[in-house]
């Protein structure tokens, strides 16, 4: 099984528009839950533009699925994975000031790094997941340091998904069967959608998890929130 977890930084965002507390994210995380997501993700990020660092304390209290906090690990993010002992730490290469996660980890310039933080983050008790590019190189050293899991960038995916979708899952399938061979757990996200989720699972059976935020909350505009996910769900039975 694929489990779906919900990435609820854009509800943040449009909270924060206004300042106040609509929508609550924390009611939002466990309205997704009680729909059928099987994981609430967040990614805070440091300027705290859409989920702030206090909304991942308060929903630790509260997520009974599994909580992923995904993040540049400075000693910010390491502070709050210490406060709230996720079930999952996504690490991932942001740096401050970025719109968005646009690239995974340079896991032979970082193995070193990488394999302190990891260590440290086990040692507080939470799964580890490394934010990766398909590009076989990085790999091994990705399991060098120690992680769990890692969790494949598909923004070129989703991108290329249209055009060729044969041409556009290729080095995903060969860096998951790599990554089932060398041990590594096998997470996905980054503009996955209703169009070329089911394809992705299809060409990968064994994929973990898959994260998924920007085009499920717009697709929950127009199908509702309790639809949405039920239809992301299907996508993933295929
Ligand atoms: C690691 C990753 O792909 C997601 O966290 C994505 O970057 C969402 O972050 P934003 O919501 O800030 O775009
Ligand atoms: N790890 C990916 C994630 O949490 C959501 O990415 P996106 O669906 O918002 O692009």
């Amino acid at each position: 099984m694929t489990k779906l977890s919900v990435n609820i930084n854009k509800i943040a965002t449009l909270r924060n528009a206004r300042g106040a507390n609509n929508p609550n994210v924390v009611k939002v995380a466990l309205d997704c839950e009680r729909f059928g997501a099987q994981g609430i993700t967040v990614h805070p990020r440091p300027d705290e533009r859409h989920i702030r660092y206090q909304d991942a304390v308060d929903l630790a209290k509260v997520v009974t699925t599994e909580f992923n906090i995904e993040g540049y690990p400075d000693q910010r993010f390491m502070q709050l994975i210490r406060e709230v002992k996720p079930a999952q730490a996504t690490l991932v290469p942001d740096p401050p000031n970025a719109i968005t996660s646009n690239t995974g980890w340079d896991t032979i310039a970082h193995q070193s790094m990488l394999k302190d933080i990891v260590a440290e983050l086990k040692e507080i008790g939470t799964r580890v997941s490394i934010f990766i590019n398909p590009e076989a190189k990085y790999f091994e050293p990705a399991k060098l340091t120690g992680t769990d899991r890692v969790e494949l960038y598909t923004e070129p995916y989703a991108s290329n998904y249209h055009p060729n979708r044969e041409k556009a899952v290729k080095p995903y399938v060969e860096v998951a069967q790599l990554a089932r061979e060398l041990g590594l757990g096998l997470n996905a996200g980054h503009d996955l959608d209703l169009q070329n989720l089911a394809y992705l699972k299809q060409q990968i059976p064994f994929l973990e998890e898959v994260s998924i935020g920007h085009a499920l909350i717009c697709d929950a505009l127009y199908y509702g929130l309790e639809n949405t996910i039920q239809m992301y769900r299907r996508q993933l039975e295929i």
